[in-house]
């Protein structure tokens, strides 16, 4: 139905592009208007149901993504940093909502996202799953009510073909960590030990993250004391997790004015 909020999903071909098309296609709440694949990609000019290996959905992949957001209410977009910050300008200039599951973006990155925000509605988070926003707060609280003689560590773990390190959610709870102890997060990251470190800064956050095979993503807090040690951990084992939050957020703000969100705000947590 056309008067369904029309979605556009970017990066069509990839492992969350074709997650994101099933959860749109299986939603009453929202029509697939478009999908957008890189110029010269082998998936254009195809439906995109067939290219999934399934039945034909009457959307073709496309690179002109300038044509398809302009006839969209949201765009989905797990792609790449670049690919992001092009897509960002678009979804200003149709005052669509922009939801932003990219990871590894930054600082300049982070600058363009936040310039379109000024124009349209932005829900950026490095996880949209419910379990690992509720993890973030969590981390916050245990964070705020112990000292410096817990000792922060974020191990995360992913599959081996992931480009960025650390996850954009070992990051999230690393920032939630620090603003837990009410410090700045680049104050207190130790990332990539190796050789002879020297012993542990008091009050470091560490990060340290594994690669390999088929892991969807795997993240633990660890507060690690003298005599005693809490483990936060948070498991995904299916890719829905996240696109089931992406949809979520495309729908939710369609209500919301210009600005830059994430899924703590979607999920009112
Ligand atoms: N926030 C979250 O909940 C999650 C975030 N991610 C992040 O999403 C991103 C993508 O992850 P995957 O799907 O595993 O990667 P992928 O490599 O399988 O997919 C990326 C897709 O983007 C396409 N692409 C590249 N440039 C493009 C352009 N200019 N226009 C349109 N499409 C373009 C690629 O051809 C590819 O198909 C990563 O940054 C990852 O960390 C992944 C899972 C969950
Ligand atoms: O690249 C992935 O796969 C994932 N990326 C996100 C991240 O960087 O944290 C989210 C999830 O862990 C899967």
């Amino acid at each position: 139905m056309d008067s369904l909020p029309g979605i556009v999903v970017m990066g069509a071909s990839g492992r969350m592009g074709q997650m994101l098309i099933g959860a749109v296609l299986n939603s009453e709440k929202a029509r697939l208007a478009g999908c957008v694949e890189r110029p010269g990609h082998p998936w254009i000019g195809r439906d995109v149901g067939e290219a999934m290996g399934g039945p034909a959905v009457g959307v073709k992949v496309t690179d002109d993504a300038l044509a398809v957001i302009a006839q969209a209410q949201a765009v989905i977009d797990f792609t790449t940093p670049e690919a992001t910050v092009a897509t960002a300008t678009l979804t200003a200039q149709a005052r669509a909502v922009h939801v932003i599951g990219t990871t590894g973006l930054a600082p300049e990155h982070l600058q363009k996202i936040k310039a379109a925000a000024r124009h349209a509605v932005i829900v950026r988070a490095g996880n949209m799953s419910l379990g690992v926003n509720l993890l973030v707060q969590l981390t916050r609280r245990v964070a705020a009510a112990l000292d410096e003689d817990f000792d922060i560590e974020i191990v995360e773990a992913h599959h081996r073909h992931k480009v960025d390190a650390p996850s954009g959610t070992a990051l999230m709870l690393g920032q939630a960590a620090a603003e837990g102890r009410r410090i700045g997060l680049d104050e207190c990251s130790e990332r990539g030990r190796d050789g002879i470190t020297g012993e542990r800064a008091k009050g470091a956050i560490g990060f340290s993250a594994i690669r390999g095979g088929d892991i969807v993503g795997e993240h633990d807090v660890i507060f690690a004391g003298l005599g005693e040690r809490i483990v936060l951990r948070h498991v995904a084992t299916d890719r829905r997790i996240f696109a089931r939050g992406a949809l979520r957020a495309a729908l939710w703000g369609q209500d919301q004015k210009p600005g830059e969100y994430d899924m703590l705000d979607v999920l009112g947590l």
